[in-house]
């Protein structure tokens, strides 16, 4: 793991944007298309504010989410909603969109569905994660009934519960987010810091994000 600390968020968000910018510009030079792996949540909301304005090929590129919270789009905990709002639009509004999310009660009953639909954009080219205070990453929460699966198992997505989290998720598996060109990893705080301390010392069933570690530039601001 590599990590990078940055003066201040702001300063960090728009380096971020650049970077990930720049690995999707080097892969469109030698590939026909290349896809991007966003994570949702309270932390990427600025660096899609600049990333969506960047001057890039965006129709040959492929965007999804790290993963979703079960809720329709018009819930303010919906990620894709963060992700219309703020990445999807602009110069990045030509972008093709694989969505983790479909109209159904539970997830299960989508996700063979929506698991096929991410074949074209695998492996990721960049994958973009956050991590929340309880080290989790995507939505590999500790504690998920699905973990192993999650952490372990060959499937490209994963439904789960966690207790953690107040709905049902889907989450990109282990597998394929390690299996990307490119991970980073975003996050802001003192707090985050030190969860991310601690999780280098315990096992991905503890602190899932550990999991994801090896490889990974980590990009932190304290605020
Ligand atoms: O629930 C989620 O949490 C993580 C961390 O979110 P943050 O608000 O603490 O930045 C996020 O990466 C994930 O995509 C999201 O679904």
């Amino acid at each position: 793991m590599k990590l990078v600390e940055y003066p201040d968020a702001e300063m960090m968000m728009m380096d971020l944007a650049d970077k990930l910018a720049s690995e999707l510009s080097s892969a469109l030079r030698a590939n026909d298309t290349a896809s991007l792996a966003v994570p949702g949540g309270t932390t990427p909301g600025p660096i899609f504010d600049s990333l969506c304005a960047v001057d890039l090929d965006w129709a040959r590129v492929q965007v999804m989410l790290t993963d979703e919270r079960w809720v329709p789009e018009t819930s303010e905990r919906s990620n894709t909603r963060l992700l219309r709002e703020r990445l999807l639009t602009d110069r990045a509004a030509a972008a093709t969109y694989l969505p983790l999310y479909a109209d159904a009660p539970t997830p299960e009953e989508k996700l063979a569905e929506l698991a096929a639909s991410l074949s074209p954009a695998l492996p990721l080219t960049v994958a973009l994660l956050g991590m929340g205070a309880d080290m989790h990453t995507a939505s590999i929460f500790p504690g998920a009934d699905q973990l192993d699966l999650a952490l372990q198992g060959s499937d490209r997505l994963v439904a789960m519960r966690a207790p953690g989290a107040p709905e049902p998720r889907i989450t990109l598996s282990a597998t394929v987010l390690n299996a990307a060109m490119s991970r980073h990893i975003v996050i802001v705080g003192g707090e985050k810091r030190a969860a991310l301390e601690r999780a280098r010392h315990l096992s991905p069933q503890e602190a899932p994000v550990a999991a994801v570690l090896n490889g990974a530039t980590v990009h932190w601001a304290e605020a």
